[in-house]
């Protein structure tokens, strides 16, 4: 069947934290309206960029876009922004059932709110291998009261200016601010009211013995999540789309870009309330807990249980997120054995870095920059090909860096780090391993948690280890029997994170940091696969209004 979606996007004046800011909306509602099909569905999604002052491009974060690298979103990647005023149409097939997102992917969009959720139901007769009475969904994000405008230009600064940490954490485009804590006028009801109803709290409304299937996305631009429901356990069957051998926990760490599914009965005194709260882990909390209340029926849905709610395990304590990488294995029955071997070896090091007196990240000291023609039409279109030295950087960069001598305990050195737009050109149908290896900081003693998501695949998760990767060593701990496929993972800190995947489907695709500044920062590499099987482009990735039929075969 074909899901047909109609979306205006905008800036409109919004709540969400009871404080009043230019949020991007979606039909008026952010998060945005969230898009459900089966499997195998067609998905056309007819898009209007009303920003007036700004480009836009929309990504489907987990749909692999087989056959349709064109309509991936990604700006500067996979088409030129949608310009002001003009309308795309994306049209692509949902192939697998499982819990996806989507998102803006040009500039810092998605931190204005520009996100929401993609449900794939099973095909109709057929089941899972797990029961639930309902199923319900929430997305998690975290929310900045300066505009991303400014956010970007301090980002791009000399000197650099940090945006800091989020000043509320959303559960379902929902939190809550204490308003007393802005600045004059704090008289201005209009700025800050606590009393909108805009923040009243996410109420999830459940009936007393059921089971829920609760699909959790996460879309934070920089917080690592620890989401829990008091008194209530949840047992994880599903991520990013892939069955999970059943496991329980207490609270679920869940990182930008990410999605799990797990199961939740209602099986506790069903005369109250509970809450559900989300906080931050890994970077020193300064943002207050998320709240939404997980009501039992016939219970108020807003009314506050008695408890004081939770503030989740220490921020600093990387060994229980960890412990939960480790867990996540692909359920028996389920399980996609991945190649035993592989053809090539990508060892990617994580660097903060100085270049030219910027503030950056690398990946073998290499800051990912941009070129304006996109790169699926700079290499596919024969009317440009021809030039390609003069379209981007055509050296590739490095596939390791010299992991014997460098000390990823230390303060970065920095040293002859570059800006590049150069790409990683796989040969099509190869088995390609990327450890990604995390690192200190430019601040003494600091190494941060990094959720990496790949376009156009899932790939294997081999292992997370601690400490550096030892190629002659480590690959040797390599699960080859059950691994999760994903889209998104965690680099832990201090960390390294073994990845396979099969570079099988012709496009031109992105791997990168999904911290929304870090990205922005550079971090983040480009696979070129299989491009001589990229079928004719799409002329409308290139240009805008009627130029582009200029590329019109
Ligand atoms: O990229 C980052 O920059 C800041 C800080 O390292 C700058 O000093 C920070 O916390 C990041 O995650």
């Amino acid at each position: 069947a074909i899901r047909h979606y109609k979306w205006d996007v905008k800036y409109e004046y919004k709540s969400p934290d009871c404080f009043k800011k230019l949020s991007i909306t979606i039909n008026g509602m952010a998060p945005g309206p969230t898009i459900t099909a089966h499997q195998g569905d067609t998905v056309v999604v007819e898009v209007t960029n009303s920003l007036v002052t700004e480009g836009l491009t929309i990504h489907w974060h987990g749909i692999r876009q087989i056959g349709t690298p064109w309509f991936d979103g990604t700006e500067a990647v996979s088409q030129c922004p949608i310009v002001s005023g003009d309308t795309f149409v994306y049209k692509f097939v949902v192939d697998r059932a499982g819990t996806y997102l989507y998102h803006a992917h040009y500039g810092m969009q998605r931190e204005a709110g520009l996100n929401g959720m993609i449900i794939v139901s099973v095909p109709k007769g057929q089941s899972e291998p797990f029961v639930y009475d309902f199923d319900r969904s929430i997305l998690l994000t975290d929310w900045y009261h300066k505009s991303t405008h400014e956010a970007t230009a301090g980002l791009t600064s000399k000197p650099f200016v940090w945006i800091g940490e989020p000043q509320s954490l959303l559960i379902q485009g929902r939190g809550w601010y204490n308003c007393s804590l802005v600045n004059a006028p704090t008289s201005n009801t209009g700025v800050c009211n606590t009393t909108n109803p805009e923040c009243s709290p996410f109420s999830m409304t459940v009936v007393p013995g059921k089971t829920y299937r609760l699909r959790v996305g996460s879309l934070t631009s920089l917080a690592a999540l620890s989401f829990e429901i008091e008194e209530h356990n949840m047992t994880v069957v599903e991520a990013d789309g892939h069955y999970v051998e059943p496991f329980t926990v207490k609270n679920l760490f869940i990182y930008s870009g990410e999605t799990y599914s797990v199961l939740v009965t209602a099986n506790q005194d069903p005369s109250r309330n509970y809450w559900a709260t989300v906080n931050v882990v890994s970077r020193k909390p300064s943002t207050p807990t998320g709240l939404a209340i997980f009501n039992y029926y016939p219970n108020p849905p807003l009314r506050h249980p008695p408890t004081v709610p939770t503030t989740g395990p220490m921020w600093n304590d990387t060994e229980p997120r960890l412990a939960q990488s480790h867990a996540i294995k692909a359920r028996k029955g389920y399980i996609i054995p991945p190649p035993p071997t592989s053809d090539r070896h990508i060892i990617l090091l994580n660097t903060q870095n100085k270049i030219d007196g910027y503030t950056k990240w690398a990946l073998n000291n290499v800051s990912l920059t941009f070129p304006t023609t996109p790169y699926l039409v700079a290499l596919k279109e024969k009317r440009l090909t021809y030039k390609l030295p003069e379209l981007f950087d055509q050296t590739p960069p490095p596939d390791v860096y010299d992991w014997e001598h460098y000390d990823i305990h230390n303060i970065a050195p920095n040293v002859n780090a570059t800006s590049r737009n150069a790409i990683y050109r796989l040969d099509f149908n190869t088995t390609v391993d990327v450890v990604l290896q995390n690192a200190n900081t430019m601040n003494p003693n600091n190494s941060e948690t990094h959720p990496w998501h790949l376009h156009g695949h899932d790939f294997w998760v081999l292992g997370y280890g601690e400490g550096k990767f030892n190629p002659l060593n480590d690959p040797k701990k390599y699960n080859l029997v059950n691994p999760i496929m994903k889209n998104t993972v965690p680099l832990h800190p201090y960390g390294w994170t073994a990845l396979r995947f099969r570079a099988d489907n012709p496009g031109i695709w992105l791997f990168h940091c999904h911290i929304d500044s870090h990205f922005l920062m550079g971090m983040g590499v480009v696979f070129e696969e299989g491009i001589d099987k990229v079928g004719e482009l799409n002329s409308s990735i290139m240009g805008c209004g009627l130029t582009k039929n200029f590329f019109r075969p």
